[in-house]
């Protein structure tokens, strides 16, 4: 077990020019590997707000967050994305897929970004992924020409081309049905089984949070432990 995240007293303050919104108070998570959590809340108590600051993609108001022992200082630009395509994952309630290319190449994308990558050794793990999700046989498949739950599936094998540290997933199965979502549910066990990632699924779905090893909630800028 590593440690992968420290968020150390987190605030995140919204000012407007009517008021000042204290979204989240004080909030401390430790995270290790394969740990599995979810974080729940009402509509606009902070869940976004929160894995947007865990994504490097919003900075906190005070506060650290702290990746694999770094302190991450939130104006260095280039460091947030070398962080981000290194050690996150992101997989959001839309897929975000590119329409232009299929199922293969939106996959290998992420990694052929990155300095020195071979793109033979990409393909390679891009189909392992994507033989991991169950969509082995829709590698050339473009976005249109797939289902939502096979996008979704797509979206999740993309997050982890890089092996991230941390899969941070909002709402993955907010536009699914039922038993699509059930397949993505599945999925994520999965990949928490076999891998050695830390998740971090927010939802309000309660079955999704059911399968998680650790259940959060977002009350009044608080996280508790459920
Ligand atoms: N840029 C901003 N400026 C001011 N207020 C904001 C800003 N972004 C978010 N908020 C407010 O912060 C609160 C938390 O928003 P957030 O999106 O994190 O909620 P949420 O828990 O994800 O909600 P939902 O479940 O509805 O998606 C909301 O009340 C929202 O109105």
């Amino acid at each position: 077990m590593t440690r992968i995240l420290d968020l150390k007293n987190i605030n995140k303050i919204y000012e407007t020019k009517v008021e000042k919104l204290e979204i989240l108070k004080n909030i401390n998570l430790e995270l290790n590997t394969g740990d599995f959590i979810s974080i729940q809340g009402k509509s606009g108590s902070g869940k976004t707000t929160l894995l947007n600051i865990l994504g490097l993609l919003d900075s906190p108001t005070s506060g650290e967050v702290i990746y694999d022992g770094i302190n991450v200082d939130f104006k260095k630009e280039n460091l947030k994305n070398t962080l981000r395509n290194e050690k996150i994952g992101f997989v959001f309630q839309f897929h975000y897929l590119l329409p232009e290319f299929s199922a293969l190449e939106n996959v290998m994308l992420p990694a052929l970004v990155r300095k020195k990558a071979d793109k033979e050794i990409v393909r390679k793990k891009a189909e392992d992924y994507l033989n991991m999700v169950g969509l082995g046989g829709r590698l050339t498949h473009k976005p249109s020409e797939l289902s939502g739950g096979e996008k979704q599936r797509v979206a999740i094998a993309r997050a982890m081309i890089n092996d991230p540290a941390v899969i941070l997933a909002d709402e993955p199965t907010g536009n699914l049905d039922v038993d699509t979502s059930q397949t993505i549910h599945d999925l994520f066990f999965k990949i928490n089984k076999e891998k050695s990632q830390a998740i971090i699924i927010v939802t309000h779905s309660l079955e999704l949070a059911g399968i998680t090893k650790e259940k959060f909630e977002i009350k009044k800028g608080k996280l508790e432990k459920l």
